[in-house]
């Protein structure tokens, strides 16, 4: 297992160990070798992901998900899902927003939701997800297609959280959209976090990452180069030069 290159001291302890663990993971695309060894564990703790263009973390994530073949180790609450298909990793307990949101457009904001199947008893169902975001609610007759990219993107989260997931992995939710609408997802999203729920975030935008999570880890050329407590990667403009290429 090749270690980050970067360990720092005082980086948050996982809150459980029942979490994601990765081990060995290698995926390619036909001989292109994306992702070379990654490995890295979390418990229920928020975890962000971040690195340049191309680096692999949309690759990561799709292979979570059970969307790419992948080798190595992928298991979540001490269980294998690695080869597993989407469905199934769904049914495990991982919930997945998409990069590009993948909405319907000819379905409604309401049947987008329905067609999940939460039932009343569960945290998360139809009605506490509008009251997560009320601008669902007051779009629940419009098509998918007629919502704007903020919508779309809390379109996307809420229908993760209604797989009730004790794990949801988003893939650059704040990717496309205006100044306030990212300060909005974000401030939605940490209300969810500071409930309990576990989060996997893949962002490019670091403030974003920093804001939600405690612990990042940085994706370089398709292998963990670093796993740093957000507060570094925050206030050190030498290390997101490193990692990031951004001053
Ligand atoms: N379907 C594909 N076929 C071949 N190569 C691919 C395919 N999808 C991605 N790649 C390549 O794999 C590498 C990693 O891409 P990936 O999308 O995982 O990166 P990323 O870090 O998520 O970047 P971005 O933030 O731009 O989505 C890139 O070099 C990309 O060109």
């Amino acid at each position: 297992m090749t270690q980050p290159d970067t360990v720092l001291p005082g980086r948050p302890e996982t809150r459980s160990s029942g979490g994601l663990r990765i081990e060995g993971l290698d995926v390619s695309y036909g001989r292109v070798h994306v992702l070379q060894d990654v490995s890295f564990e979390m418990g229920s703790e928020p975890v962000g992901m971040v690195g340049r263009n191309g680096m692999g973390k949309t690759t990561l994530v799709k292979a979570i998900a059970g969307f790419l073949p992948s080798s190595g180790t992928i298991e979540f609450e001490g269980k294998s899902i690695q080869g597993r298909q989407p469905y199934q990793i769904t049914r495990a307990g991982i919930g997945y927003v998409p990069q590009g949101r993948r909405i319907f457009p000819s379905l409604t904001v309401h049947e987008h939701l329905t067609m999940v199947g939460a039932k009343k008893t569960d945290r998360w169902n139809v009605s506490s997800v509008y009251d997560l975001f009320p601008r669902l609610a007051e779009r629940k007759r419009n098509g998918g297609g007629d919502l704007s990219g903020g919508e779309q993107q809390m379109l996307a989260i809420a229908r993760a959280l209604l797989t009730n997931p004790r794990l949801v992995v988003m893939d650059e939710p704040s990717e496309g959209l205006a100044p306030a609408v990212v300060d909005h997802v974000s401030q939605v999203l940490r209300s969810v976090v500071a409930e309990g729920q576990s989060v996997l975030l893949i962002e490019q935008n670091l403030r974003f990452a920093t804001e939600l999570c405690d612990r990042i880890l940085v994706m370089v050329n398709g292998r963990i180069a670093a796993d740093l407590p957000s507060q570094v990667i925050a206030n050190d403009p030498e290390v997101q030069a490193r990692y990031l290429g951004v001053v």
